[in-house]
Parts: C-alpha cells; sequence; structure tokens
C-alpha cells in the first residue's frame, strides 16, 4: 500500500449510534458511492463431504448497508461469509467484487490474489482467535497496515488515532490477555478499519460478550463502518445485532429463503 493510511478525525466514534456516526476516517481509494452493488453472489454452492453448506446462494451487498446474515446453526452462514470474502472458494458459482479497476471476480483468484484482496479491500471482526495474544493491542492494530508495507512510525499513527476514536486511549500497550472481551473486540474494529478496507466482514462479533457491551461493541462497529460510508456484513444469531443493521438476509439449509430490511432502514 503506497498511500498515507487513513486516521480517523480527533475524538473518539463514541458510545452511541449517533456520536459513533459523526467523524469520518478517509477510505484510501474514492468511496463507491451509496448504494452501489459492491458485493455480487450469484449461484453460490459448496459442500464438504456429503454436507451441503451452500445450494445455490444470489446476493447482492450494496455500498454503505449493513447486511445481517441470520439462520439456524449449519444453515451456511459463516460458509457464505467465507466466501464472499475470498476465504473459502465455492465449488460453483462466483463472487464479484467492485473496485475502481472494473469488477474482480474474487472467487477466481488463486490464493495468493485472495489473501492480496482480503489483505487490501477487506475488514474482518470474528468472535474470536484474529488478534495476536503476544502482541500489544497497538501492535496488532499496526500490523495490519505494515503487512501492507506501511512504515512503523506511520502505521502506529494510525493505529493510535483508531485505538483513542475507540474508546482505548491508555491501552494501546495491554496485551490481548490484559483487555476485556469489549475491549479487544474494539480493537478488532480498529485493526479491520485501520486499512480504510471498503468492506467489514464480522462473524459473530459480540457472541462473547454481555447485551450491554454487546449493544456498544455494535454500535462501535456500525460507526467505524457505515457511518463513515462503508459496508458491513454480518453474520449472527442475535435478533438485537440483526436489528441494528439495514438488511437482514435468513438462510436455511444453504438457502436464502428471506431478506428484509432490518431495523436500522
Ligand atoms: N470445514 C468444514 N468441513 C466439513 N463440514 C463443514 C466445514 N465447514 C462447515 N461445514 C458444514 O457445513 C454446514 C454449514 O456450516 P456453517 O459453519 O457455514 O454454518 P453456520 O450457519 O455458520 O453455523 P453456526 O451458526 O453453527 O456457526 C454445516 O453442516 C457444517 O457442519
Amino acid at each position: 500500500m503506497s498511500q498515507h493510511p487513513p486516521v480517523p478525525s480527533a475524538g473518539t466514534l463514541g458510545e452511541t449510534r449517533a456520536a459513533a456516526a459523526a467523524p469520518a476516517a478517509p477510505a484510501p481509494t474514492a468511496p463507491t458511492p451509496a448504494g452501489t452493488p459492491v458485493l455480487t453472489a450469484r449461484g453460490l454452492t459448496k459442500t464438504y463431504g456429503t454436507t451441503t453448506a451452500l445450494a445455490g446462494v444470489d446476493l447482492t451487498v450494496r455500498a454503505g448497508e449493513s447486511v445481517a446474515i441470520m439462520g439456524a446453526s449449519g444453515s451456511g452462514k459463516t460458509t457464505l461469509l467465507h466466501c464472499l470474502a475470498g476465504i473459502v472458494r465455492p465449488d460453483g458459482g462466483e463472487v464479484g467484487l467492485a473496485t475502481a479497476a472494473g469488477e474482480v471476480m474474487v472467487s477466481g483468484l488463486n490464493e495468493a490474489g485472495r489473501s492480496r484482496l482480503r489483505r487490501e479491500q477487506f475488514g474482518f471482526v470474528f468472535q474470536e482467535g484474529l488478534l495476536l495474544p503476544e502482541l500489544t493491542a497497538l501492535e496488532n492494530v499496526a500490523v495490519a497496515l505494515m503487512l501492507g508495507g506501511v512504515a512503523r512510525p506511520a502505521a502506529e499513527h494510525a493505529a493510535v488515532g483508531w485505538l483513542h476514536a475507540l474508546g482505548l486511549a491508555g491501552m494501546e500497550h495491554r496485551r490481548i490477555g490484559q483487555l476485556s472481551g469489549g475491549q479487544a473486540q474494539r480493537v478488532a474494529i480498529a485493526r479491520a478499519q485501520v486499512t480504510g478496507a471498503p468492506v467489514t466482514f464480522a462473524d459473530e462479533p459480540t457472541g462473547a460478550l454481555d447485551s450491554a457491551t454487546s449493544a456498544e461493541v455494535m454500535d462501535l462497529l456500525l460507526g467505524a463502518t457505515t457511518g463513515t460510508g462503508r459496508t458491513l456484513v454480518v453474520v449472527t444469531h442475535d435478533e438485537g445485532v440483526a436489528a441494528r443493521c439495514t438488511r437482514v438476509v435468513r438462510l436455511r439449509d444453504g438457502r436464502v429463503v428471506a431478506e428484509h430490511a432490518g431495523g436500522a432502514r
């Protein structure tokens, strides 16, 4: 990455939805106009042995929206998220990502291409496992930029900006194990946003949190993504999380069985 990393404006993204939406962190590339399709899945299929995880999914995700993917355990939510994000290659169908250079077929790229795409275009907030416990909060965020070629001082400057915006001032040098679950998820949000990635994927981002902390983390996640014109795709079992999104997609047995506006619309 050659651009100077984006840094949020002064202040915090706040604890409330309204406050969280206020400061805008410029994306490294011109943001896709709101409402434009940014990710398009066509006829996605995926099987694991004899298990059909996806049985033909069509889905369009538009810039600036927050899409909650819901459904019973085993209905294919995580597999769909992983196919959209280029973590897993579907057996059939395709996933297209709109970029400044035209549509990139995520599903057609080899592992190196998908890895680069994930680093440059996507942010990830998962329930667990993505933060490096041996690194501090600051290092966990800065490393996302350093992997893209940003020098350490600039990466740390941007990381500090995001950690402060997410209410973690003073905790920059704590290791992940020295943070609460909610604080660790804020670090994950900072790491997912610091590169300016236009699309963030979250898989049960509040799954391990109590309901008050869950609401705070979800507000911050929305403020940092759709609040700054970016796009969020979130897998969740929690109707409260889905109610904060603009659209809800429900899966059953690897198929989309319902789609409707979320409470945020
Ligand atoms: N790596 C894998 N190997 C074998 N089977 C898998 C694998 N990943 C997923 N599956 C199976 O595919 C189906 C869909 O799994 P997936 O994780 O996408 O569902 P989910 O809706 O996210 O479930 P949950 O809510 O329990 O996380 C399940 O039957 C699951 O057991």
